[in-house]
């Protein structure tokens, strides 16, 4: 079984209001399974943020409860909670003028570590996010792109391996195609972390490509539906959902299966520096023109013919021509799009850390549009509405609770969630004085 390092997050009977006006949430009871990710949409003015930023109280409930993992925190020490729980904004949120590596290291700086355990954790942190340490590492946050900077937001976020990440529109600031890079490497991210994530978004495609589950608010905090993305395409709770959905949900469903789903063909593939006659060899044997170029870390950077292989002496990255990459856990939808961008009837398909994995043709992708089914599995849905009720609670042993309304799965996650949740720190510190309301 894979290890849920995330903590269960409830939020009982919450309303928020502003001064005199009507609440801007209002009696929302919510819970947030360990180790999925669940994402917040909603039109703007909904309390998304209200909602998130309730969870590490950088905004206070006016009443309710807030529980993580069993432990009521709506009332302990505000700067106590955000350091166990990470938090990403928009751009990062980096400050400019210490390095990437500082930046990263914040947090296990202030928490003492020894300099040789943050650079370890610093260099394993940007390698998780695909940013090359020995390149990065020292260059100051203006030297980064856009996206660039946002990874490192990422990892400062994951310094100190809090068990939550609440995520506030953290891609909204960059360009389509970069977006669509960072979503898929959160994906492999989570793959490996199984971290409880509440992310908030206004685009509901990236509700459907990065969420476990998605609460669909209304005004005031009002959830009008809360399921998985399948549920939600299949069976739009109401007139609500339908619109906010759109037009296009037949199509949305391209966005449910991934590359991973699909056949993906071998394609012969050489490191950069390997014997050029050999590759050839390999090449005649599996009777292909054409081969890929990895580069030292197995990540593809182009490709070559084989009558250009047999005029070098090892593979070289000169004359590696550039072709669409994917990763993985794309969607079909992003994928189908990367290779029509590119004029390209195939792309290069990467796993975890940029690793080449082979090539996904046009062909594939049309072959699975025809075999994607409208009908979702049934699943229990956590608990969510705002009627002011509360799931009845009994708290266990060590402080584990347990729903009465709640199904076995989740009780079970919670159970085994022995993540020390006490343990941990807020990276995103510094900066949370500009954020608090
Ligand atoms: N500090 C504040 N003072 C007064 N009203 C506020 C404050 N912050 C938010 N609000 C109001 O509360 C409601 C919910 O705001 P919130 O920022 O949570 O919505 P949102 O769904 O995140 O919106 P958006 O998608 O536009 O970011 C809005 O009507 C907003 O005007």
């Amino acid at each position: 079984m894979t290890e849920i390092t995330g903590a269960t997050i409830l939020l009982e009977n919450v309303t928020k209001s502003y001064g005199a006006k009507k609440a801007a949430v209002n009696q929302l009871t919510l819970e947030i399974p360990a180790g999925k990710t669940v994402m917040f949409v909603g039109p703007s003015g909904c309390g998304k943020t209200t909602t998130l930023k309730m969870i590490n109280r950088l905004i206070e409930p006016t009443s309710g409860r807030i529980v993580i993992n069993g432990e009521d925190v709506t009332t302990m020490n505000g700067d106590e909670l955000r350091r166990r729980i990470g938090y990403v904004i928009q751009a990062g949120g980096l400050l400019p003028h210490l390095t990437v590596g500082a930046n990263v290291g914040l947090v296990p700086k202030m928490l003492k570590w020894d300099k040789q355990r943050i650079a370890d954790r610093t260099d394993e942190l940007l390698e998780l996010v695909s940013l090359d340490p020995e390149i990065y590492r020292d260059r100051y946050p203006k030297e980064l792109s856009g996206g660039q900077q946002q990874r490192v937001g990422v990892a400062r976020a994951l310094a100190a391996d809090p068990p939550v990440l609440l995520m506030d529109e953290p891609f909204g600031a960059v360009d389509p195609i970069t977006r669509q890079r960072l979503q898929e490497e959160l994906i492999h991210v989570q793959a490996e972390l199984h971290k409880t994530i509440v992310f908030v978004t206004h685009d509901f495609d990236e509700a459907v490509k990065l969420g476990d589950w998605i609460v669909i608010f209304n005004e005031g905090g009002k959830i009008e539906q809360y399921g998985t993305p399948e549920q939600i395409l299949a069976h739009p709770a109401n007139e609500f959902v339908e619109d906010f959905i759109g037009s296009g949900a037949g199509l949305k469903q391209l966005g449910l299966t991934r590359v991973r789903d699909v056949d993906i063909r071998q394609a012969p593939a050489f490191t950069v520096g390997e014997d050029a006659a050999t590759a050839v060899a390999h090449m005649n044997e599996a009777g292909v023109l054409r081969a890929i170029v990895l580069d030292s870390r197995d990540r593809p950077i182009g490709w070559v013919t084989r009558r250009q292989l047999e005029r070098m002496t090892t593979v070289g990255a000169a004359h590696a021509r550039q072709f669409p990459v994917v990763s993985d856990s794309a969607t079909l939808d992003d994928a189908l799009d990367t290779m029509l961008v590119a004029g390209s009837s195939d792309a290069a398909v990467t796993g975890s850390r940029g690793a080449y994995q082979g090539i996904i043709t046009v062909q594939t992708v049309i072959k699975a549009i025809d075999h994607i089914s409208a009908d979702p599995e049934e699943v229990s849905t956590p608990v969510g509405h705002n009627t002011g009720a509360i799931p009845k609670l009994a708290t266990g042993e060590n402080g584990v609770i347990s729903y009465a309304m709640d199904e076995e799965e989740t009780a079970t996650e919670v159970e085994n969630d022995s993540a020390p949740w006490a343990e941990h720190s807020d990276p995103a510190e510094t900066h949370r004085g500009s954020e608090r309301a």
